[in-house]
């Protein structure tokens, strides 16, 4: 039987898009989460699985939603997220992995609260139930919708901590929402590339990230190699370290990642200098490519819930099958 009119899912988190300033006084604390202003002729079903500011969020988290959007999403032509903007890549990336729904899928969030005069809630996820609901968004992957600008999950990155325009990312968007009084003009300038998608049964392997800086010689690297499954390290440049990694690495037997800690572009195994990319690849270190750290933790936590070793992992990344 046909649906009498399109259903969209919304799908609260929490976050600043919930957030009031708590009456005790001690600061912002997601409460209440928005309802979708003014969406004609569209059944809107809301669902809180939890209601958490986004640095709280975990990778169970996104299993969870990942569960829970692929039970919705036959039922529905839309469905938005609503979450934190802190983690909000990490999740919508998370998504990107484990959803192969053709149902179209929009995180969104707010930068400002409620109670402020320039509170963006509204309006982003006006903007996201738009697109949510828009037939050229299907197979597009998980997007992120953020001040009219249409993200694709694999490269949007959070840029600034507290403009409204807080997203963006090396290319940028891949289309652009607005609206008029009467209509959402929705346009798409790119199509992600195909990506694979996995099953894992758990995300919960231990990835921890370490941050490169001049005159690192290898800090903290003790402890994440004793006890971590695998180990992301956010690099200099196009994925090069201080000489004194070069041997920590090659003793090292989880995946080592190599990812930038520069804002765009690869990581490339170029340098043959002690601790140059080249160099660290030779000793067992994979490449993340144009994954960011925290996206390269995410896949390498897939991966290994997926029960992957570290040949596959390394052709992963090397296939960019993500
Ligand atoms: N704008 C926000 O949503 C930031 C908030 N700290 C969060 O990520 O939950």
């Amino acid at each position: 039987m046909q649906r009498p009119m399109k259903c969209l899912a919304v799908i609260h988190t929490g976050g600043t898009i919930a957030s009031r300033p708590s009456p005790d006084g001690r600061g912002l604390t997601p409460q209440q989460a928005p309802s979708v202003p003014g969406l004609g002729g569209v059944e809107v079903h809301d669902f809180r699985p939890f209601n958490l500011p986004s640095p709280h969020i975990t990778p169970a988290h996104m299993l969870e939603l990942a569960h829970l959007i692929r039970q919705l999403a036959p039922g529905h032509d839309g469905i938005v997220v609503t979450h934190g903007t802190d983690t909000l890549e990490e999740t919508a990336f998370a998504l990107h992995l484990l959803l192969d729904t053709p149902t179209p899928v929009v995180l969104t969030g707010s930068m400002r609260h409620a109670g402020e005069v320039s509170w963006d809630g509204p309006a982003n996820l006006l903007d996201a139930a738009g697109v949510a609901l828009h037939p050229q968004s299907a197979g597009r992957g998980p997007l992120v919708v953020f001040g009219g600008d249409i993200f694709d999950a694999r490269t949007v990155t959070k840029v600034h901590t507290t403009a409204v325009d807080a997203f963006g990312g090396y290319p940028g968007p891949i289309g652009r929402i607005d609206r008029t009084e009467d209509a959402a003009h929705v346009r798409f300038f790119a199509t992600p590339e195909r990506r694979r998608t996995y099953a894992p049964s758990r995300l919960d392997a231990r990835v921890d990230i370490l941050y490169a800086y001049a005159g690192w010689r290898g800090e903290g690297y003790a402890g994440a190699q004793a006890g971590a499954d695998g180990i992301v390290i956010a690099a200099l440049g196009t994925g090069n370290l201080p000489a004194e990694l070069l041997p920590l690495i090659a003793a090292t037997q989880q995946p080592v990642i190599i990812a930038t800690r520069t804002h765009a572009g690869p990581v490339l195994p170029v340098y043959g200098y002690a601790g140059g990319g080249a160099t660290l690849v030779r000793a067992g270190a994979i490449p993340a490519s144009f994954l960011n750290a925290h996206k390269a933790r995410i896949l390498l936590l897939t991966l290994l819930g997926s029960g992957l070793g570290e040949q596959e992992i390394r052709e992963v990344f090397e296939e960019a099958g993500f």
